[in-house]
Protein backbone atom coordinates (compact mmCIF):
# COMPACT_ATOMS: atom_id res chain seq x y z
CA UNK A 1 0.00 0.00 0.00
CA UNK A 2 1.12 3.53 -1.06
CA UNK A 3 2.02 5.03 2.20
CA UNK A 4 3.38 8.59 0.66
CA UNK A 5 1.14 11.44 0.65
CA UNK A 6 -1.63 11.11 -1.74
CA UNK A 7 -2.02 13.06 -4.93
CA UNK A 8 -4.00 15.43 -5.20
CA UNK A 9 -7.21 14.25 -6.90
CA UNK A 10 -8.64 16.95 -8.79
CA UNK A 11 -11.37 17.95 -6.11
CA UNK A 12 -8.86 17.64 -3.40
CA UNK A 13 -7.38 21.41 -1.78
CA UNK A 14 -4.09 22.30 -3.26
CA UNK A 15 -0.65 21.68 -0.88
CA UNK A 16 1.44 24.12 -0.05
CA UNK A 17 4.14 22.64 -1.66
CA UNK A 18 4.56 19.40 -3.43
CA UNK A 19 5.07 15.98 -2.28
CA UNK A 20 8.33 14.27 -3.10
CA UNK A 21 6.84 11.75 -4.87
CA UNK A 22 5.96 14.26 -7.65
CA UNK A 23 9.45 15.36 -7.25
CA UNK A 24 11.58 14.88 -10.75
CA UNK A 25 15.50 14.22 -11.32
CA UNK A 26 16.83 17.38 -11.99
CA UNK A 27 17.83 16.94 -15.60
CA UNK A 28 13.75 16.48 -16.23
CA UNK A 29 12.77 18.79 -14.72
CA UNK A 30 10.74 21.52 -16.99
CA UNK A 31 12.78 24.68 -15.36
CA UNK A 32 15.67 22.99 -16.72
CA UNK A 33 15.12 23.00 -19.69
CA UNK A 34 14.62 25.68 -22.07
CA UNK A 35 11.23 27.06 -23.68
CA UNK A 36 11.35 29.04 -26.41
CA UNK A 37 9.65 31.61 -27.93
CA UNK A 38 10.65 32.54 -31.65
CA UNK A 39 8.32 29.86 -32.75
CA UNK A 40 4.91 29.09 -32.48
CA UNK A 41 3.54 26.15 -34.62
CA UNK A 42 1.58 26.77 -37.76
CA UNK A 43 -2.37 27.99 -37.85
CA UNK A 44 -4.35 26.32 -40.72
CA UNK A 45 -7.52 27.65 -41.97
CA UNK A 46 -9.85 24.50 -42.86
CA UNK A 47 -12.45 26.97 -43.92
CA UNK A 48 -10.41 27.92 -46.90
CA UNK A 49 -11.49 27.13 -50.57
CA UNK A 50 -8.32 27.07 -51.43
CA UNK A 51 -7.63 23.35 -51.08
CA UNK A 52 -4.06 23.58 -52.48
CA UNK A 53 -3.26 26.11 -50.09
CA UNK A 54 -4.45 24.16 -46.89
CA UNK A 55 -2.78 20.86 -48.25
CA UNK A 56 0.56 23.05 -48.69
CA UNK A 57 0.59 24.03 -45.55
CA UNK A 58 -0.75 21.27 -43.82
CA UNK A 59 2.36 19.34 -45.74
CA UNK A 60 4.66 21.68 -44.50
CA UNK A 61 3.39 21.74 -40.88
CA UNK A 62 3.43 17.99 -40.67
CA UNK A 63 7.30 17.88 -42.13
CA UNK A 64 8.44 21.34 -39.99
CA UNK A 65 7.00 20.81 -36.72
CA UNK A 66 4.64 17.79 -36.75
CA UNK A 67 2.62 19.73 -35.29
CA UNK A 68 -0.30 22.41 -36.14
CA UNK A 69 -3.22 24.59 -34.85
CA UNK A 70 -7.07 23.81 -37.20
CA UNK A 71 -9.11 26.86 -36.39
CA UNK A 72 -12.77 26.73 -38.61
CA UNK A 73 -12.94 22.94 -38.77
CA UNK A 74 -16.42 22.84 -39.02
CA UNK A 75 -16.76 21.40 -35.32
CA UNK A 76 -18.73 23.76 -32.96
CA UNK A 77 -16.99 25.61 -30.49
CA UNK A 78 -20.29 24.97 -27.88
CA UNK A 79 -19.79 21.53 -28.34
CA UNK A 80 -16.12 21.46 -27.66
CA UNK A 81 -16.56 23.68 -24.53
CA UNK A 82 -19.35 20.86 -23.29
CA UNK A 83 -16.76 18.36 -23.79
CA UNK A 84 -14.03 20.29 -21.13
CA UNK A 85 -17.00 21.16 -18.85
CA UNK A 86 -17.66 17.29 -19.10
CA UNK A 87 -14.54 16.19 -18.22
CA UNK A 88 -14.05 18.98 -15.57
CA UNK A 89 -17.74 17.58 -13.69
CA UNK A 90 -16.21 13.96 -14.05
CA UNK A 91 -12.47 14.18 -12.25
CA UNK A 92 -14.28 16.61 -10.10
CA UNK A 93 -16.19 14.46 -8.72
CA UNK A 94 -15.71 13.26 -4.82
CA UNK A 95 -12.82 10.97 -4.58
CA UNK A 96 -15.78 8.50 -3.49
CA UNK A 97 -17.44 9.01 -6.43
CA UNK A 98 -15.03 8.08 -8.68
CA UNK A 99 -12.90 5.84 -6.88
CA UNK A 100 -14.56 2.45 -8.76
CA UNK A 101 -13.00 4.33 -12.02
CA UNK A 102 -9.41 4.51 -10.85
CA UNK A 103 -7.23 1.86 -11.89
CA UNK A 104 -3.35 1.31 -11.80
CA UNK A 105 -3.21 -0.44 -14.97
CA UNK A 106 -2.19 1.28 -18.14
CA UNK A 107 -4.96 1.77 -20.62
CA UNK A 108 -7.81 0.27 -19.37
CA UNK A 109 -11.12 1.06 -21.12
CA UNK A 110 -13.17 3.59 -18.83
CA UNK A 111 -10.16 3.80 -16.13
CA UNK A 112 -8.54 6.92 -14.92
CA UNK A 113 -4.58 6.57 -14.49
CA UNK A 114 -2.03 8.50 -12.94
CA UNK A 115 1.28 8.17 -14.90
CA UNK A 116 4.54 8.36 -13.69
CA UNK A 117 8.45 7.97 -15.16
CA UNK A 118 11.13 6.10 -13.27
CA UNK A 119 14.02 7.25 -11.99
CA UNK A 120 16.71 6.21 -13.87
CA UNK A 121 19.17 5.50 -10.88
CA UNK A 122 16.56 4.96 -7.99
CA UNK A 123 14.10 3.14 -10.46
CA UNK A 124 11.89 4.42 -8.33
CA UNK A 125 8.53 5.79 -9.51
CA UNK A 126 8.09 9.09 -9.75
CA UNK A 127 4.45 10.17 -10.26
CA UNK A 128 2.51 12.97 -12.57
CA UNK A 129 0.54 15.95 -11.94
CA UNK A 130 -2.60 14.92 -13.33
CA UNK A 131 -4.91 12.44 -13.83
CA UNK A 132 -5.88 11.06 -17.51
CA UNK A 133 -9.15 9.09 -18.12
CA UNK A 134 -8.43 6.74 -20.87
CA UNK A 135 -11.25 5.01 -22.72
CA UNK A 136 -11.63 4.01 -26.99
CA UNK A 137 -14.10 5.63 -28.59
CA UNK A 138 -15.70 5.23 -32.40
CA UNK A 139 -17.09 8.03 -34.76
CA UNK A 140 -20.66 5.92 -35.64
CA UNK A 141 -21.10 2.99 -33.63
CA UNK A 142 -21.42 4.67 -30.08
CA UNK A 143 -21.58 1.21 -28.45
CA UNK A 144 -18.39 2.59 -26.73
CA UNK A 145 -20.11 4.82 -24.92
CA UNK A 146 -21.36 2.11 -22.19
CA UNK A 147 -17.74 2.07 -21.15
CA UNK A 148 -18.54 5.58 -20.26
CA UNK A 149 -19.41 6.64 -16.69
CA UNK A 150 -23.05 7.99 -16.49
CA UNK A 151 -22.01 10.79 -13.91
CA UNK A 152 -21.92 13.67 -15.14
CA UNK A 153 -25.53 12.63 -16.82
CA UNK A 154 -24.78 14.52 -20.34
CA UNK A 155 -21.08 12.72 -20.51
CA UNK A 156 -21.85 9.77 -22.90
CA UNK A 157 -23.97 11.65 -25.09
CA UNK A 158 -21.42 14.62 -25.25
CA UNK A 159 -18.58 12.35 -26.36
CA UNK A 160 -20.76 10.85 -28.42
CA UNK A 161 -21.56 13.99 -30.66
CA UNK A 162 -18.28 15.19 -30.01
CA UNK A 163 -16.78 11.03 -31.81
CA UNK A 164 -18.96 11.87 -34.83
CA UNK A 165 -17.81 15.64 -35.68
CA UNK A 166 -13.94 14.28 -34.77
CA UNK A 167 -14.32 11.34 -36.85
CA UNK A 168 -15.36 13.79 -39.82
CA UNK A 169 -12.25 16.15 -39.41
CA UNK A 170 -10.19 12.94 -39.31
CA UNK A 171 -11.05 11.48 -42.25
CA UNK A 172 -10.80 15.16 -44.01
CA UNK A 173 -7.10 15.72 -42.89
CA UNK A 174 -6.26 11.66 -44.19
CA UNK A 175 -7.41 12.56 -47.08
CA UNK A 176 -5.25 15.84 -47.25
CA UNK A 177 -2.60 14.32 -46.19
CA UNK A 178 -2.57 11.42 -48.76
CA UNK A 179 -2.94 14.31 -50.93
CA UNK A 180 0.35 16.28 -49.20
CA UNK A 181 2.16 13.08 -50.08
CA UNK A 182 1.53 12.91 -53.38
CA UNK A 183 -1.24 10.27 -53.50
CA UNK A 184 -4.72 9.44 -54.18
CA UNK A 185 -6.70 11.48 -51.58
CA UNK A 186 -8.24 7.56 -49.66
CA UNK A 187 -5.24 6.25 -49.68
CA UNK A 188 -4.09 6.61 -46.15
CA UNK A 189 -8.09 5.21 -45.18
CA UNK A 190 -7.18 2.28 -47.23
CA UNK A 191 -3.78 1.48 -46.44
CA UNK A 192 -5.12 1.29 -42.80
CA UNK A 193 -7.63 -0.83 -44.66
CA UNK A 194 -10.69 1.43 -43.46
CA UNK A 195 -10.74 -0.61 -40.17
CA UNK A 196 -9.26 2.38 -37.91
CA UNK A 197 -8.67 2.12 -34.05
CA UNK A 198 -9.76 4.92 -32.04
CA UNK A 199 -9.05 5.75 -28.32
CA UNK A 200 -9.03 8.77 -26.17
CA UNK A 201 -7.19 10.48 -23.10
CA UNK A 202 -8.86 13.22 -21.02
CA UNK A 203 -6.09 14.61 -19.20
CA UNK A 204 -6.81 16.63 -16.13
CA UNK A 205 -3.89 19.52 -14.28
CA UNK A 206 -4.72 20.71 -10.95
CA UNK A 207 -3.23 23.55 -10.00
CA UNK A 208 0.61 22.61 -8.96
CA UNK A 209 2.49 24.28 -5.94
CA UNK A 210 5.91 24.22 -7.34
CA UNK A 211 5.13 23.58 -11.23
CA UNK A 212 9.21 23.70 -12.29
CA UNK A 213 9.65 20.71 -10.44
CA UNK A 214 6.73 18.70 -12.00
CA UNK A 215 5.62 17.72 -15.20
CA UNK A 216 1.91 16.96 -15.65
CA UNK A 217 2.53 14.34 -18.41
CA UNK A 218 6.12 13.63 -19.34
CA UNK A 219 8.19 14.09 -22.91
CA UNK A 220 6.18 11.32 -25.38
CA UNK A 221 5.29 10.50 -28.79
CA UNK A 222 2.32 9.59 -29.73
CA UNK A 223 2.13 5.69 -30.98
CA UNK A 224 -0.75 6.21 -33.48
CA UNK A 225 -1.01 7.86 -36.32
CA UNK A 226 -2.23 10.83 -35.97
CA UNK A 227 -4.06 13.01 -32.85
CA UNK A 228 -6.41 15.59 -32.08
CA UNK A 229 -6.06 17.30 -29.14
CA UNK A 230 -8.85 19.73 -27.84
CA UNK A 231 -7.19 22.10 -24.82
CA UNK A 232 -8.33 24.57 -22.96
CA UNK A 233 -8.47 28.34 -23.61
CA UNK A 234 -6.62 30.40 -21.13
CA UNK A 235 -4.03 28.40 -20.11
CA UNK A 236 -0.58 27.03 -21.38
CA UNK A 237 0.46 23.51 -20.99
CA UNK A 238 1.69 21.69 -24.12
CA UNK A 239 5.63 22.42 -25.05
CA UNK A 240 6.73 20.93 -28.43
CA UNK A 241 10.28 20.05 -28.91
CA UNK A 242 11.74 21.53 -31.89
CA UNK A 243 15.57 21.72 -32.88
CA UNK A 244 16.31 21.18 -29.59
CA UNK A 245 13.90 23.71 -27.76
CA UNK A 246 10.30 23.11 -25.92
CA UNK A 247 7.86 25.66 -27.36
CA UNK A 248 4.55 26.19 -26.01
CA UNK A 249 1.48 26.08 -27.79
CA UNK A 250 -0.86 28.59 -26.43
CA UNK A 251 -4.20 27.79 -27.23
CA UNK A 252 -5.74 29.60 -29.99
CA UNK A 253 -9.93 30.65 -29.23
CA UNK A 254 -11.37 27.59 -30.75
CA UNK A 255 -8.62 25.75 -32.62
CA UNK A 256 -7.84 22.14 -32.26
CA UNK A 257 -4.19 20.88 -32.50
CA UNK A 258 -3.65 18.39 -34.50
CA UNK A 259 -0.11 16.03 -34.48
CA UNK A 260 2.03 13.93 -36.62
CA UNK A 261 1.78 9.96 -34.30
CA UNK A 262 4.52 7.79 -34.78
CA UNK A 263 2.99 5.29 -37.63
CA UNK A 264 2.22 8.22 -39.40
CA UNK A 265 5.98 8.88 -39.58
CA UNK A 266 6.75 5.37 -40.52
CA UNK A 267 4.25 5.23 -43.61
CA UNK A 268 5.48 8.58 -44.95
CA UNK A 269 8.97 7.04 -44.60
CA UNK A 270 10.12 9.91 -42.27
CA UNK A 271 9.08 12.84 -44.40
CA UNK A 272 6.47 13.90 -41.75
CA UNK A 273 8.00 13.61 -38.16
CA UNK A 274 6.06 12.39 -34.59
CA UNK A 275 7.59 15.02 -32.11
CA UNK A 276 8.56 14.81 -28.71
CA UNK A 277 5.68 16.69 -26.36
CA UNK A 278 4.60 17.05 -22.70
CA UNK A 279 2.47 18.99 -20.69
CA UNK A 280 3.35 21.28 -17.74
CA UNK A 281 1.71 22.68 -14.40
CA UNK A 282 0.73 25.76 -13.63
CA UNK A 283 0.97 27.25 -10.04
CA UNK A 284 -2.86 29.20 -10.39
CA UNK A 285 -5.32 27.57 -12.97
CA UNK A 286 -6.22 23.97 -13.84
CA UNK A 287 -5.77 22.66 -17.22
CA UNK A 288 -8.28 20.39 -18.89
CA UNK A 289 -7.49 18.68 -22.57
CA UNK A 290 -8.70 16.00 -24.52
CA UNK A 291 -6.90 14.02 -26.77
CA UNK A 292 -8.09 11.35 -29.55
CA UNK A 293 -6.32 9.65 -31.24
CA UNK A 294 -6.49 7.44 -34.57
CA UNK A 295 -3.84 4.42 -35.19
CA UNK A 296 -4.49 1.10 -37.37
CA UNK A 297 -5.37 -1.94 -35.85
CA UNK A 298 -4.18 -4.67 -33.88
CA UNK A 299 -3.39 -6.72 -37.19
CA UNK A 300 -2.44 -4.04 -39.59
CA UNK A 301 0.27 -4.09 -41.47
CA UNK A 302 2.48 -1.21 -41.47
CA UNK A 303 5.22 -0.23 -43.34
CA UNK A 304 7.07 3.05 -45.35
CA UNK A 305 4.26 3.51 -48.60
CA UNK A 306 5.86 2.02 -51.53
CA UNK A 307 5.40 5.18 -53.50
CA UNK A 308 7.79 7.04 -51.27
CA UNK A 309 10.20 4.57 -51.61
CA UNK A 310 12.95 4.99 -54.45
CA UNK A 311 16.89 4.36 -54.57
CA UNK A 312 17.58 7.81 -53.04
CA UNK A 313 14.83 7.43 -50.03
CA UNK A 314 14.96 3.73 -49.06
CA UNK A 315 13.03 2.33 -46.75
CA UNK A 316 13.74 3.35 -43.33
CA UNK A 317 11.63 0.57 -41.48
CA UNK A 318 10.93 -3.03 -42.10
CA UNK A 319 6.74 -4.00 -42.61
CA UNK A 320 4.85 -5.24 -39.44
CA UNK A 321 2.23 -5.97 -37.38
CA UNK A 322 0.72 -3.04 -35.70
CA UNK A 323 -0.29 -5.03 -32.46
CA UNK A 324 3.05 -7.26 -32.73
CA UNK A 325 5.32 -4.04 -33.53
CA UNK A 326 4.51 -1.85 -31.06
CA UNK A 327 6.28 -2.28 -27.42
CA UNK A 328 4.05 -0.58 -24.95
CA UNK A 329 7.03 -0.23 -22.59
CA UNK A 330 6.86 -0.44 -18.89
CA UNK A 331 3.63 0.01 -17.25
CA UNK A 332 2.43 3.40 -17.12
CA UNK A 333 5.36 4.83 -18.79
CA UNK A 334 5.27 7.10 -21.94
CA UNK A 335 4.72 5.31 -24.81
CA UNK A 336 1.45 4.62 -24.13
CA UNK A 337 -1.62 5.15 -26.31
O1 LIG B 1 -2.52 17.96 -22.35
C1 LIG B 1 -1.82 18.12 -23.35
O2 LIG B 1 -1.68 19.21 -23.89
C2 LIG B 1 -1.05 16.97 -23.96
C3 LIG B 1 -1.79 15.67 -23.95
C4 LIG B 1 -1.04 14.57 -24.64
O3 LIG B 1 0.02 14.76 -25.18
C5 LIG B 1 -1.58 13.20 -24.66
O4 LIG B 1 -2.63 12.94 -24.02
O5 LIG B 1 -0.95 12.36 -25.34
FE1 LIG C 1 0.58 13.11 -26.48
Amino acid sequence: MDQTPTFQWANEAIPLSLPSKFILPNPIRPDRTCVSHLYSIPIIDMGTDNEAQLIQGITSACKGFGFFQVINHGIPLELCKNVLDMITKLLHLPYEEKSHLVTTTHLEDGKIFKYYVKDQQTQEKISMWAESFFHTWHPHDHGFTHNLPNNPPQYRSVIATYATEVGSLIAKLLGLISRGLGLERDYLKKKLRENLSYTAQANYYPPCPNPELTLGLPAHTDSKVLTILLQEEGVTGLHVLKDGNWVAVDPVPGALVVNVADQLQILSNDRYKSVYHRAVTNEEKKRVSLAMFVGPNHDTVVEPIEELIDENHPALYRRYTFGIGVSTGGQGQMKNH
